[in-house]
């Protein structure tokens, strides 16, 4: 065993030996019980081993064309492999068994850049499910579920991805045929983005407007086949086509689809929650907003899953700063572990805290959704603008803070962290794209904004608002601080949560009280109102984290870890955002100070534990994917041994010398 190597082992080990917790008490939290973990383990090991998953070469060594092609042979792999699989079969039958597969985080490392099959399985199948009739459901489910159909979600157009209501795309109704008429009257209109649309999917559900007797009834799902079953060919009167690389996720296929005047069966037209008749009567829907179901669904998922890549990005960053050593911090002797300055600490421990932060919330809102659809399917809408308002809240926060997360772990990998296989290259631009899909994040964040404004002045007249915001009005505006305890800095937050709201909606009135009508004063208010809705779902993480560590029964050594990293979570927001805390009053100077000393000695005593901490992630090499994070702590044998792999490095002299640089040097001419 070579020196470097030694000293990399031994420093995890060491710090393995540190620590003051059961490991696999906190893997069984992470995963959500003790039985999720067997469950996950034992497909991990069924998916892991099979060496069907492994490439021949990396990826990133490839032609665009090459890459989409193992990635489609690995994807399809993953549905046989689904479909052989007695337990899984057995969770697929059940009602929420897609949702519990689809929320296996790792299958997400079986493709590396993108899954071609990620919107037949995130999306498509789901819509089914949500939008489909029980009729439709056993037309094209089953075969759905088996891969016998390839679905994608069409929605998003070249001109209109966030304006729904601006899409172009028609469905016109023609009753002498039955048939609906899907056309593109524009370039604009082009459908443009969805994921496996370009020279994967045979079926997609396509949103479109809806005519029928003449009039519009806004954007609703259709069942639309594009290509021959048999052969594969696109069908006539439409064109589908890629929509070339993309920052990442180069892996998907992202396409392009247009129609021309393309029929398609009025039982196409996805009917669970609306309908058209036979003679082109529309029944409508108990809420127009129930066709954005499917939306809803995938962001709950995107809290889950951005919060799973800071988990592999943290666990890269946490060991390799164990195992890496870099200057001096006492004069003269031996380098330290990086992790040993508290710089590299606050880089790396916020981290943590935060996967347990996005967890325990996007639990929450998982929660509420299932709560809030099984209600909805009895006919009662009553809890959908909470859930609307706390999803797109939650997906907005989980995915901005994963991805600077990301980043940051990036950079506390130093020169490393730059290489592609270190992982983070991929790691970043996996979750930034989270940022966007689903709902660009400004446009949820005013969402949630709008929810916020509207209870607010409802709740100031008296009427009961939803649970999530009760706290805008009463005692929490006036409530005076006690201490420096978890409910003394949650009350804190509500304290200042509330300032922020009450005082932008008395401007937002001002401006109308001004003559400025009101969606001229919206948009003029608009930073700030981002900055209500912000600051509102900080609060909520804040709240059912704090709740979380409350609730779960632990033993006293996890107790501790936990509760440091949800004191680390919570203080460090109060720190960074100071300003508004210290603004209205919740916090004086004195307590800043006080919390900034509490936070040094946060970092001092979680940083023996971080090692074995994100060791509790049991997060495999293989779903790690990183020369800088693997178990072993190899890291220097596996940068070199990974360069290796370069094709400039089969030869000595690359041909390209001979072309461009021999007569440039004018070397041996
Ligand atoms: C649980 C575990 C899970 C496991 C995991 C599984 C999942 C794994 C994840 C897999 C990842 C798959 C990869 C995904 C790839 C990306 C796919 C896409 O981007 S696809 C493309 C994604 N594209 C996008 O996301 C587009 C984003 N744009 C939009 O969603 C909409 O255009 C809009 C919301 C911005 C506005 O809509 P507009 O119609 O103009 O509405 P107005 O503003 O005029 O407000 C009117 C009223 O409606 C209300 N309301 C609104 N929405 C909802 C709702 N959903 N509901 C309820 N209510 C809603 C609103 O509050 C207001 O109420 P009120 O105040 O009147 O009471
Ligand atoms: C990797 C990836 C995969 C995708 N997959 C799919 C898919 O499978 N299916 C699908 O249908 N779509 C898909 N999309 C499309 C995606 O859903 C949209 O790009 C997204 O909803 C944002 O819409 P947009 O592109 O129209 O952005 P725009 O709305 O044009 O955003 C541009 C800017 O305008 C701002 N803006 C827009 N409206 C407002 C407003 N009301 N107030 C304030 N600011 C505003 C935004 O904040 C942003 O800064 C995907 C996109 C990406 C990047």
């Amino acid at each position: 065993m070579s020196i470097m190597k030694q000293q990399c082992v031994s420093d995890l080990e060491n710090e393995r030996k540190n620590c003051s917790f059961d490991k696999e008490e906190l893997t069984n939290i992470v995963d959500g019980g003790v039985e999720k973990t067997q469950f996950r383990r034992r497909l991990e090991e069924y998916f892991l081993r099979d060496p069907q998953f492994l490439d021949s070469i990396g990826p990133d060594y490839m032609s665009h064309e090459d890459r989409y092609a193992n990635e489609l042979r690995k994807a399809c792999h993953m549905i046989h492999k689904f479909s052989e699989n007695e337990e899984i079969n057995q969770v697929i039958g059940r009602p929420d068994g897609v949702r519990s597969i689809m929320g296996l985080g790792f299958l997400g490392a079986l493709t590396r850049d993108g899954n071609p099959l990620q919107l037949h399985l995130g999306m498509f199948i789901p819509t089914l499910i949500g939008q489909g009739t029980p009729e439709q459901q056993e037309r094209w489910l089953g075969r759905a579920v088996l891969g016998e159909i390839i679905g994608t979600y069409a929605q998003t157009e070249m001109g209109h991805g966030t304006f729904l209501r601006g899409l172009e795309t028609t469905a016109t109704y023609d009753p002498s045929t039955q048939e609906f008429i899907l056309h593109t009257p524009t370039i604009t209109a082009t459908k443009w983005w969805p994921g496996g649309l370009g020279k994967t999917a045979n079926y997609a559900v396509v949103m479109a407007q809806l005519f029928t007797k003449g009039h519009c009834y806004g954007p609703h799902p259709f069942l639309v086949q594009l290509r021959d079953e048999k052969t594969h060919q696109s069908l006539p009167g439409l064109t589908v086509g890629e929509i070339g690389p993309r920052l990442g996720m180069n892996t998907s296929d992202n396409g392009f689809l247009r129609f021309d005047h393309f029929r398609i069966p009025r039982t196409n037209m996805l009917m669970k929650h609306s309908q058209v008749l036979e003679d082109g009567t529309y029944v409508k829907p108990l809420s127009s907003k129930l066709a954005y179901g499917t939306m809803v669904y995938v962001r709950v998922g995107i809290c889950f899953y951005s919060c799973h890549l800071l988990q592999k990005a943290v666990t890269i960053a946490t060991r390799y700063s164990a195992v890496r050593h870099q200057s001096e911090m006492l004069p003269g002797m031996p380098e330290p572990q990086i992790l040993d300055y508290q710089t590299q600490q606050y880089k790396v421990l916020p981290q943590i805290a935060t996967v347990f932060a996005l967890l325990f919330a996007a639990r929450r809102v998982g929660d509420t959704f299932i709560e809030a659809t099984t209600s909805m399917n009895k006919g009662n809408l009553a809890m959908l603008p909470e859930l609307h308002a706390i999803s797109c809240g939650l997906k907005a926060l989980s995915s901005t803070d994963s991805t600077s997360g990301i980043d940051i772990c990036r950079l506390s990998c130093g020169g490393h962290g730059y290489l592609a296989s270190s992982s983070f290259p991929r790691l970043y631009t996996l979750c930034t794209a989270t940022m966007t899909y689903e709902g660009e994040n400004t446009v949820l964040w005013l969402q949630v904004a709008r929810y916020l404004i509207k209870s607010y002045q409802a709740a100031k007249r008296g009427e009961v608002v939803g649970p999530s915001v009760a706290y805008l009005v009463g005692k929490n505006t006036t409530e005076i601080r006690a201490d420096l305890s978890d409910a003394g800095l949650l009350g804190a937050c509500r304290k200042s949560v509330c300032a922020i709201v009450a005082e932008v909606e008395s401007r937002l009135q001002h401006l109308c009280s001004k003559g400025q009508d009101y969606h001229h004063a919206w948009n003029n208010m608009s930073v700030f109102l981002v900055k209500c809705a912000q600051v509102h779902t900080r609060y909520y993480v804040c709240e059912k984290y704090v709740q979380a560590i409350e609730n779960l029964k632990l033993s006293d050594g996890l107790r501790t870890i936990l509760r440091n990293l949800c004191r680390l979570y919570v203080v460090n927001h109060i720190i960074v955002h100071q300003g508004d805390f210290l603004r209205c009053g919740a916090l004086t100077a004195s307590d800043m100070k006080a919390l900034e000393e509490e936070m040094g000695d946060l970092l001092a005593a979680l940083r023996p534990q971080a090692v074995s901490i994100v060791d509790a992630f049991d997060l495999d090499d293989f779903i790690l994917d990183s020369v800088l994070g693997s178990k072993d702590g190899n890291v220097y044998q596996r940068l070199y041994d990974e360069a290796l792999k370069s094709p400039l490095n089969q030869k000595d002299v690359p041909d390209a010398y001979y072309k461009y640089l021999r007569p440039l040097m004018k070397a041996n001419l």
